[in-house]
């Protein structure tokens, strides 16, 4: 019998049967439901280790033959004031050791879905890699008990965030340490394929010496396209330009500067991909970077291009990678990450000759599960004490009565963040963020960490792979060179007993480029400014222009010389492609001039539909923007 599928009692250790069990080692299991705190807690007698041994098997004691029941329940009480930490995936051993020193840790590799269900509920922790699926069932099935789940690296797509926060579970990552190890390997599989590692091994292997077969091609002198310019990205980058690559990066968000300080020309993606001999991933999953390498880009690039993807797999149409390798429009690829992982072992991409693979090895070295496995134990085991965790990805920790009055507050903030950030040109970066918040209340009394939190959280997470909440957002602005400033202005006169807890909220971008003239200030800077109406959150401003639009589904902002016809004209179009119009405004600066329509769209217009209204005469400048 395993320790975690004995009986479970609260609040005292239920120690199986010795009968089943040799005499040397009682097994028993404990519950530590009441042990955490409403947020994960402070379990006090949890840092009071133990009587007897505490193996790696958690809950599992030694007492000598002929131990008495004393010291049997000794060592039982001990044992039952610690948390357990069920590891479902290889952890290095320094950090099992910070486990050890504070829980009961145990290791259990290749778990069924169902056998890991059938543990969860005896665990107040659980650490993972990307090998477990932490599906909504797992929570389910947790009945409350689990407090965090640690994820042993960067990418938390194999956790369900959103049942996760439902059941009130913590999620950590480990987001930094290993960046090393993913753009060595990126390099590490670079060369490889450029010189035929490989082919030329499996090759030998079978008996072959193939001098003329495997001539490769050199990496000095040629172009590198690093797509991704962030932890990852410009670690590749910098070691590139040690083998003499010209290395020219694409990244809409990130700043130039940090680009220039190591020599690296930031271009758009379209030169990125048709200038370069190489083309390097670092870019995270998300609905934007989704098959963003697909028939239509591998049409646009330089013929005979090679590609690394140490990212994840699901930013390439693999089957479009296909037919680029089979065209020769693609000349070779190196893959670490796949759309679905493990690959058929008869994928067509997996068996290509000119394709290099790897099963998803860019963070194991020794050293990285080593770094990781300690960021991973300290977060945990901070998390488990109750402590707020720099690395959380979920759970907003705000009291209820402040919660509920921000509601949608906290709607319009992230939502004003998304907008701007998409206002933004792609090369210009973003460094300053001003929010000004209006409001009749004394300023004490006004609690904007959510607030900001949540603009931070509009702005980042549609452009990387960082999830934000109050925890983890200043740390989160910081790491990306966010400098936010807020602003409150005291509007006199006002009740505040009476009244909304704000008036409005304002977001400025400073010293940015826009996609979209109009969302410029006076001063220069894409300003959006929103309030709550009947409590939905409306766009009231969009750079010198008042507007007035529901923040719902999809917007489209056009900027036009003001004359009759035109809602009719962009409404027909929008139309024409049944694409439902649920809200619209326009604002002028005078009759007869400039004016700004604000649209808000149910669905996503085409392309086809979008270019329709850029054609539209009267149309000067138009965008479309993603709520
Ligand atoms: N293979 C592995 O074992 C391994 C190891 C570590 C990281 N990763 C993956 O590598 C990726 C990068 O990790 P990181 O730690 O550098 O993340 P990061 O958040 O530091 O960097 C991602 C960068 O991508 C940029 N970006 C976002 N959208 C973009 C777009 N459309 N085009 C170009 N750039 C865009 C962001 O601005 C950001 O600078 C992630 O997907 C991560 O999961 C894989
Ligand atoms: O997102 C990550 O950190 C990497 O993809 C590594 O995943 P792994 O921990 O499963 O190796």
């Amino acid at each position: 019998m395993d320790s975690l599928s004995a009986r479970t009692i609260i609040g005292r250790a239920a120690i199986s049967s010795p009968a089943l069990l040799p005499p040397q080692c009682l097994k028993f299991s404990v519950s530590f439901r009441s042990a955490a705190a409403p947020f994960l807690g402070r379990s006090a007698g949890a840092r009071s280790a133990g009587v007897g041994r505490i193996s790696c098997a958690a809950v599992s004691v030694s007492t000598p033959v002929g131990g008495t029941d004393a010291a049997v329940s000794s060592a039982a009480a001990a044992v039952a004031s610690k948390p357990t930490v069920l590891v479902s995936e290889k952890l290095g051993e320094a950090g099992l050791e910070v486990l050890r020193g504070f829980a009961n840790v145990n290791c259990e590799y290749n778990l069924s879905q169902e056998e890991l269900c059938a543990k969860i509920s005896l665990c107040d922790a659980l650490i993972v890699r990307s090998g477990t699926k932490v599906s909504r069932e797992v929570f389910e099935a947790a009945k409350g008990r689990l407090k965090v789940v640690g994820r042993a690296g960067v990418g938390i797509d194999n956790v369900d965030l959103q049942a996760a926060t439902e059941f009130g579970c913590l999620v950590v990552n480990a987001p930094t340490a290993n960046t090393v190890a993913a753009a060595e390997h990126g390099i590490a599989l670079m060369s490889a394929m450029a010189r035929n590692v490989a082919q030329a091994d499996a090759s030998m292997k079978a008996g072959k010496w193939q001098r003329n077969k495997f001539v490769g091609v050199s990496l000095v002198g040629k172009t590198l396209a690093v797509l991704g310019f962030g932890k990852v990205g410009s670690e590749v980058a910098r070691r590139a330009k040690g083998l003499g690559m010209h290395v020219i990066t694409h990244d809409p968000y990130a700043p130039a500067d940090r680009a220039r300080a190591i020599g690296v020309e930031l271009v758009s993606f379209d030169e990125a991909i048709a200038t370069s001999d190489f083309i390097s991933l670092h870019m995270p999953l998300t609905p934007t970077t989704a098959k963003i390498f697909n028939d239509e880009t591998f049409a646009k690039v330089k013929k005979g291009v090679r590609i690394v993807n140490v990212a994840r797999g699901g930013v390439i149409d693999e089957d479009a990678l296909v037919r680029a390798l089979d065209n020769g429009t693609v000349a070779q690829a190196a893959l670490d990450v796949f759309t679905e992982e493990p690959p058929h072992k008869d994928s067509p991409l997996v068996q290509h000759p000119n394709v290099t693979v790897t099963p998803h090895l860019g963070a194991s070295t020794v050293e990285a599960q080593e770094g990781v496995a300690i960021e991973i134990a300290e977060a945990v085991v901070g998390a488990l004490n109750g402590e707020l965790a720099a690395t959380a990805v979920n759970a907003p920790m705000v009291p209820a009565e402040v919660l509920s009055e921000l509601a949608p507050y906290v709607v319009l903030a992230e939502k004003l963040g998304r907008l701007a950030v998409q206002l933004v040109a792609g090369r210009s970066g973003i460094k300053g963020v001003k929010i000004s918040y209006a409001s009749a209340r004394n300023p004490d009394d006004l609690d904007t960490r959510i607030l900001r939190a949540m603009v931070t959280k509009g702005i980042v997470e549609p452009v990387s792979s960082v999830f934000v909440n109050l925890v983890n957002a200043d740390f989160t602005a910081k790491q990306r060179g966010l400098r936010i400033t807020e602003e409150r202005h005291f509007l006199h006169g006002g009740n505040p007993a009476d009244g909304a807890p704000l008036e409005s909220i304002q977001v400025h971008l400073s010293h940015v480029e826009s996609r979209f003239a109009s969302a410029l200030s006076d001063s220069g800077e894409v300003r959006v400014e929103g309030r709550v109406k009947d409590g939905i959150p409306h766009l009231t401003h969009v750079g010198s222009f008042a507007v007035d639009v529901s923040l719902e589904g999809n917007l489209i902002l056009c900027r036009q010389v003001d004359q009759p016809g035109m809602i009719g004209r962009v409404g027909n179009i929008l139309g024409d492609d049944n694409v439902n119009v649920n809200y619209m405004s326009v604002g002028r600066i005078g009759h007869g001039q400039q004016a700004i329509m604000a649209i808000g769209v149910d669905e996503e217009p085409s392309k086809d539909t979008l270019s329709k209204i850029g054609d539209v005469p009267a149309i000067q400048e138009f965008v479309f923007l993603k709520l």
